[in-house]
């Protein structure tokens, strides 16, 4: 016989006992297996085996009654005497169903307990003769009895909970029940005890025993479901940390969800945390990335503080930490490209080549940094970008013009609305490495004030020593710039903070020649612009007497970028002929220029004529547009002594005419006056196109001779000019920028310079073209200046008349 564990359940299937059954001694017996039945039970019964069918088929055909025993052993599929208890339950049949399967569903009734006095026969089934056990009076209810009922009701219900099974309607038959005995059996019968446990309660006769028994199996039982509970708890502590942390992420998610904020967010911050994953920086970096995303998953999308981690984070993802490009060191090829895109610039680009060499050889040398000085438009950036074409690298430029804030190179901080990365960090974002020729020009023009001294921050980045560690306000972390080649261009070196200057190797480059001029718009500009403007070369014709004139007239520049722009004009025009229908080729010639350029822009230098002068000398100055004349005028007027000095005179041009003054005054003698004269005149030194600031003391040669001349009244020589320092005792020192002087002068047509003697090493730059067309004059002392423009002066017998310079004719 078998039993279906899932209808034990159906504790609640009490009936009363049928009282007037007469219950005979001899009965059919059938073995049950994992079940004890009790005192009440209906209970359903699936009987399989052929011995307890038969049994079932002889209760039904006499009067319905069985004898019900268990097996101490349910897997024994044939129980001989010993493996069956001794006590069972008298039952009745109350209704049998055949199965499809030829089992029996047998609902059974419990209606007495008996013991098994004998076996009368065992086969086809077992036969017994039974005594009955009747169920004792029930006792009066102590008050002991009726805790211990109170005990086994609350505890019945703790363990139900804690097994998640309590049922109301149990609880309720459970609570209702006034008999020891029955309360005990109802209990025992549903409480999943173990077979032997259940036949033990089965067993005890007297019911405040078998309650006792009850109450003692079921604190056994809460015990060990207080135990299995805590385990489970203490399992579910033990979960990992790294778990806890999702299942709260989770949470928070699901928060989010329910406050609506949209789930694109959490989107965003997985994909930003796959990118940081990916993305190549140093550790210290990744460390604060991660810190930072962390602290913007806790954030509202929203909030303000939310926009500013994320820009921040877009930083880290952005910046070039680790990414360079490859070098290419090949110095034919390097060569090639800077002559490529640079006519001449011989001694620029060797050194340039010197600096690969050294680079190729050891790539990890902290060469200095090169800066290119010299006037406008004559190719410094241009230098630069051929520079990092030759060696593979991406190119930046940065102009430091005006710059006043330190914060534009080092950033402001995040604290501050809007703060971004200072100038050097966004340039490397823009090029996406950390090794591009980052140029910065126009240094020698950077301001300070009140806002910091950007020269200062420069002075970290310009350090091969210190950049390596640069820390930019804004990232507030060392980001590695030692791998960035920096070049730095200005028009002049003088202005350049001195530890600046320091850290770099200037690199002067001086304006070209006209010969050179027509060479580069031959070679360079003329080409890029007829292929700019997207005409063919056959269309345009423009010969070299033509080119002189656009570059003499039309153009007055060291370098050669307003040449450019006046080519480019020219192929504008001819292109639109070109768009019309016309075929060409145009020809710009002599005659015919003015119709493409309008009238000439500069004509050739009036006011060159000295003679008949006194008082007028042409000096050559240096200023950040390249070489220029400087027409010095001086009068001598009736007065107390003074000496007035106009048309925007820097302090050291001043102090020269001082100097120069001085000087005259020391050579009363020669200058054939006494000493007091000086004390009856007053001096007037103006220097023309005064809107113009000039300054430096390389005027002092010209000044003095301008002051020897007016007071002696001899006019300076034709076709002179000069350049050099003079001291009180007139020793003559030497200048710079003696090139662009020498070409200012041949622009006018001056065939003599007078040069400090110390100079003359400098005449080797000078192009052979130029030194043919020019004659130089070395001079040491000013006596050899006045000799040379003025003549013998000395043994003047009347001392001259004060007298103003002539009027121009
Ligand atoms: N030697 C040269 N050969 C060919 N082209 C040249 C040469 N020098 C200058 N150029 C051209 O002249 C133009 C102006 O040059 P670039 O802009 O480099 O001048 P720059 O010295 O940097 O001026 P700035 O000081 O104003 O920045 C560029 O188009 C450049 O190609």
């Amino acid at each position: 016989m078998e039993f279906d564990d899932s209808l034990s359940t159906s504790m609640g299937d009490f009936g009363e006992q049928t009282q007037d059954l007469e219950i005979p001694e001899s009965l059919p017996m059938m073995a049950v297996r994992d079940v004890v039945v009790f005192n009440y039970m209906i209970i359903p019964l699936f009987v399989g085996r052929p011995g307890s069918i038969d049994a079932v088929n002889e209760g039904l055909n006499s009067n319905k009654l069985l004898m019900l025993v268990t097996q101490k052993d349910p897997t024994k599929d044939d129980p001989e005497e010993k493996d069956l208890y001794e006590v069972g339950m008298v039952s009745m049949i109350m209704r049998t169903l055949k199965l499809p399967d030829g089992r029996l569903k047998v609902l059974v009734q419990a209606l007495s307990k008996a013991r098994v006095r004998s076996y009368q026969q065992r086969k086809p089934f077992y036969r017994v003769e039974i005594d009955l056990i009747d169920e004792p009076e029930t006792p009066e209810i102590t008050v002991e009895t009726e805790a211990l009922m109170r005990t086994v009701r609350e505890q019945t219900e703790k363990i139900m909970s804690l097994r998640g099974i309590l049922s109301s309607d149990l609880m309720m038959i459970i609570n209702n029940i006034e008999e020891p005995g029955r309360l005990a059996d109802l209990v025992g019968s549903n409480l999943r005890l173990k077979i032997s446990e259940s036949q033990k309660i089965l067993e005890t006769i007297d019911p405040i025993e078998r309650l006792r028994l009850v109450a003692d199996l079921l604190h056994k039982e809460l015990e060990v479901s207080t135990v299995q509970a805590k385990i489970q708890s203490d399992a579910k502590e033990e979960m990992s940390r790294s778990q806890r942390e999702y299942f709260l992420r989770e949470q928070i998610q699901a928060l989010k969800r329910e406050l609506g904020d949209e789930d694109s967010y959490s989107q965003e911050i997985e994909e930003l945390s796959k990118q940081l994953r990916k993305k190549k920086m140093p550790k210290y970096a990744k460390k604060e990335a991660r810190k930072q995303l962390r602290r913007l998953e806790m954030m509202h999308p929203d909030a303000s503080e939310a926009t500013i981690v994320r820009t921040y984070l877009d930083w880290f993802l952005d910046l070039p930490w680790k990414e360079s490009s490859k070098d290419v060191l090949d110095l034919k090829v390097a060569a090639e490209v800077l002559d490529e895109d640079h006519y001449g610039l011989d001694r620029i680009k060797e050194r340039i080549l010197e600096y690969l060499a050294v680079r190729k050889l050891n790539a990890d040398t902290k060469g200095p940094i090169i800066c290119f000085v010299g006037p406008p438009g004559v190719g410094k950036t241009s230098l630069g970008q051929a520079i990092a074409k030759a060696m593979g690298r991406k190119f930046y430029r940065l102009s430091l013009g005006g710059m006043r804030d330190e914060a534009e190179i080092r950033g402001h901080r995040r604290t501050y609305i809007g703060a971004l990365p200072g100038r050097i960090l966004q340039g490397l974002k823009s090029v996406g490495t950390n090794n591009p020729v980052f140029m910065m020009d126009e240094i020698d023009k950077i301001g300070d004030d009140y806002r910091g001294d950007p020269s200062s921050a420069l002075l970290e980045v310009l350090d091969p020593e210190q950049n390596n560690t640069f820390s930019d306000h804004y990232m507030n972390l060392p980001f590695d710039l030692s791998k960035v080649m920096f070049i730095t261009t200005a028009n002049r070196s003088d202005t350049i903070p001195g530890p600046l200057l320091d850290r770099m190797e200037v690199i002067q480059l001086s304006g070209y020649t006209l010969e050179e001029k027509m060479v580069i718009a031959n070679k360079y500009l003329l080409p890029r612009q007829i292929k700019e403007n997207g005409i063919k070369p056959t269309q345009i014709k423009i010969d070299n007497p033509t080119l002189e004139i656009i570059i003499s007239r039309y153009t007055h520049e060291a370098g050669v970028r307003n040449l450019e722009r006046a080519l480019g004009k020219v192929c504008r025009k001819i292109a639109r002929k070109v768009a019309e229908g016309g075929k060409g080729p145009y020809v710009i010639s002599e005659n015919t220029v003015e119709k493409y350029l309008g009238p000439p822009k500069f004509l050739p230098e009036k006011d060159l004529d000295t003679s008949g002068q006194p008082g007028l000398v042409i000096g050559l100055a240096w200023t950040e547009v390249g070489g220029e004349l400087l027409h010095i005028e001086t009068s001598v007027l009736p007065g107390k002594g003074k000496l007035l000095l106009t048309g925007q005179l820097g302090e050291v041009m001043k102090e020269s005419a001082q100097a120069a003054l001085s000087y005259c005054r020391s050579r009363n003698k020669e200058l054939g006056v006494e000493p007091e004269y000086f004390d009856s005149v007053d001096i007037h030194i103006h220097v023309p196109a005064g809107a113009i600031p000039k300054d430096g003391p390389s005027a002092g040669i010209t000044m003095t001779t301008a002051l020897f001349s007016a007071i002696s009244g001899k006019a300076v020589k034709r076709g002179i000019a000069m350049t050099g320092e003079v001291t009180l005792r007139g020793r003559v020192l030497p200048i710079g920028g003696l090139k662009d002087k020498a070409l200012a002068a041949l622009r006018a047509g001056i065939g003599k310079i007078i040069i400090p003697e110390e100079n003359q090493k400098d005449l080797v730059e000078i192009p052979e073209e130029l030194r043919k067309k020019i004659t130089f004059h070395p001079v040491k002392h000013m006596d050899e200046v006045i000799e040379l423009t003025l003549g013998k002066i000395s043994g003047r017998k009347t001392p001259p008349k004060a007298t103003a310079a002539k009027e121009d004719k």
